[in-house]
């Protein structure tokens, strides 16, 4: 009860300063309940959030849920839902994924920031959460063995670079397949191991995947370098205190 009144008053707070912001709200430690029961809660805290939401007349808020614990990936899963509401690029990743795997015959294919573990993008086949835990996992081995076994005798290099790739055969005729994408993201993907005989033609579709991904980004990286040049101008043009222009004009 006293946490749905403080969300309550942070939702409503918030709310005022910006109109437009997001709610997404975790329900935290869920692992000492079971399956039907996280549900049950989930439902519960939600109706009596948009109730007291309501009797404010702030109906026109929409909050979002999530249940989280650290003792599974779920806050991971979480995130990752969070941070790709924020990625104006989505729809086109996720095309671009689509494309890749039914081209390639992959069962599921996740885009991954390496460090946070968060992913930014998946194909539209459902995730579950076993899927996403294995990926997590192969993520972890790959930077482990790296770290350990792959930087120099002085220390220096980096445990993820343009090389960074890695096969694991899983004893249930599935292979994962991690290749890396960007200096940031890698992409993990779930084959059969008879789609993966045609490893020549996953790679041929890779290369023009990850081609087509650095090309979203550079866009991206030009329309924020033109905004910060005509800022940067603007600031200039703009007289100093005393009237006296900052540039010559
Ligand atoms: N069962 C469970 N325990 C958790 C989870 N996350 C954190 N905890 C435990 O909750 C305790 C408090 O964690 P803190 O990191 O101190 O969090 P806090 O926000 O300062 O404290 P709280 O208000 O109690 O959550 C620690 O003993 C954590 O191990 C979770 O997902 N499940």
């Amino acid at each position: 009860m006293e946490a749905l009144a403080r969300l309550h008053l942070t939702v409503t707070r918030a709310y005022k300063v910006n109109p437009d912001i997001n709610f997404e709200i975790f329900i935290h430690k869920v692992d000492g309940l079971s399956d039907d029961h996280k549900i049950e809660t989930q439902r519960d805290i939600h109706q009596r959030a948009n109730d007291d939401l309501a009797d404010a007349g702030l109906e026109k808020i929409h909050l979002s849920f999530y249940l989280t614990s650290i003792y599974d990936h779920s806050i991971f899963e979480a995130f990752s839902k969070v941070v790709q509401k924020l990625i104006p690029q989505l729809p086109t990743l996720e095309n671009l994924l689509n494309i890749f795997i039914s081209n390639s015959g992959i069962e599921k294919a996740f885009l991954f920031d390496v460090v946070s573990k968060i992913y930014i993008a998946t194909d539209s086949t459902p995730v579950d959460m076993q899927t996403y835990e294995l990926c997590c996992d192969m993520i972890d081995v790959v930077i482990d063995i790296s770290c350990i076994y792959g930087l120099k005798d002085d220390g220096t290099g980096t445990p993820y670079d343009k090389e960074s790739m890695a096969i694991i055969k899983l004893n249930n005729t599935t292979v994962l397949y991690l290749k890396e994408v960007t200096k940031f993201l890698a992409l993990v993907c779930f084959v059969r191991e008879e789609s993966f005989e045609r490893k020549g033609l996953i790679d041929y579709n890779f290369h023009c995947f990850r081609k087509a991904i650095q090309e979203v980004f550079e866009v991206r990286m030009k329309v924020v370098r033109s905004r910060k040049h005509q800022s940067h101008l603007q600031k200039n043009k703009r007289p100093t205190p005393n009237g006296t222009p900052r540039m010559p004009l």
